[in-house]
């Protein structure tokens, strides 16, 4: 049995099952982690959905902020925006059993044996690992319960408060909670979010580093895997900290890593999303021997 997580899949299916091919990933004994952002931007978010949900004993999934898009989408279609790619999931017969199960998922998980946390942006510096675990729990609560669910999607949209704070209550707490969960890149020691920054990791407003960089971090002795952020290419030097979006829909890859040896294969997609055969193994990550992660 092998586990293995893989990057912002962004309905890029043909890069997933390419590398899920090269593993020979078999959903009866291995299991899948998935960074979140499961959907849009790529070619196939519908077709992603319904595979990932036909696997759906096999995963470990975390929400991405697309994902929660979709469902707020799923809530109100004129959430759409013109380059969402998420309509077809809208409208498909089987769109209510499929967002039923994507609101079930976590925002964080957390492996105690490996002592590994799956999330898709990151954990805020000023947060140990009990007050992450509590506060994920907060909005996956909301998630589930179908009296909140509706006016947390309502409320979930925008950029403040940039900060946390022990006092905030009801959407403006699970506000700020999601945003560190799926949107976080940079953010000042404290806490303070940058949402504008983009960019790689040179491209930091003063005063903010990239919310793994900060030495005071509470969860420096977790390991920690992360998605989102797909202008670091896959690339961070901090040694517990795995980062997966490798930006499948930018013309980059889908990046799949196994969880315990930490080896990884990409499958490189072109610029709109689909996969370009055969998967390969970036030299950086991979020992010469290895031909594949299992
Ligand atoms: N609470 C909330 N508040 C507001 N919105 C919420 C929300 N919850 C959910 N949402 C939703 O979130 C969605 C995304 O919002 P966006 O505002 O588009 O978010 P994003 O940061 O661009 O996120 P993304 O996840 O796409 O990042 P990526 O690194 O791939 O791409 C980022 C950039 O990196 C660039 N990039 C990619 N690869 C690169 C590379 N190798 N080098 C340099 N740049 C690269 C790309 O050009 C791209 O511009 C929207 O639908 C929004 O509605």
């Amino acid at each position: 049995m092998a586990t293995y997580a893989v990057g912002d899949l962004q309905g890029c299916l043909e890069a997933l099952q390419c590398l899920l091919k090269q593993v020979a990933f078999d959903p009866a004994k291995d299991r899948l982690w998935l960074v979140g952002d499961l959907v849009n931007r790529g070619p196939q978010s519908l077709d992603t959905l319904r595979f990932l949900y036909s696997i759906r004993e096999s995963l470990v999934c975390v929400l991405g902020n697309h994902d929660l898009h979709l469902l707020a989408a799923g809530q109100n279609i004129e959430r759409l925006k013109k380059a969402d790619t998420l309509r077809e999931i809208i409208e498909a017969p089987d769109c209510a059993e499929l967002l039923d199960w994507l609101r079930q998922q976590k925002l964080m998980h957390y492996d105690e044996q490996r002592n590994v946390a799956l999330v898709h942006a990151g954990i805020p510096p000023q947060w140990s690992l009990r007050k992450a675990l509590k506060c994920a729990a907060e909005v996956e609560t909301a998630l589930r319960d179908d009296n909140l669910f509706p006016p947390y999607l309502d409320g979930m949209y925008g950029n403040d408060p940039a900060k946390w704070d022990n006092d905030l209550k009801g959407i403006t707490r699970l506000r700020v909670i999601t945003n560190y969960f799926t949107r976080m890149r940079f953010c000042t020691a404290e806490g303070k979010l940058d949402l504008k920054s983009k960019e790689g990791l040179d491209s930091a407003p003063p005063g903010y580093k990239p919310w793994f960089q900060h030495k005071e971090r509470k969860t420096k002795d977790v390991k920690i895997i992360f998605g989102h952020w797909a202008a670091l290419e896959g690339k961070v030097l901090e040694p517990d900290i795995s980062a997966l979006d490798t930006g499948c829909v930018w013309g980059g890859a889908l990046t799949l890593m196994n969880v315990d040896s930490g080896e990884r294969l990409s499958c490189k997609c072109d610029e709109n999303g689909h996969a370009a055969e055969p998967p390969v193994i970036p030299p950086p990550s991979v020992p010469s021997s290895a031909s594949a992660p299992r």
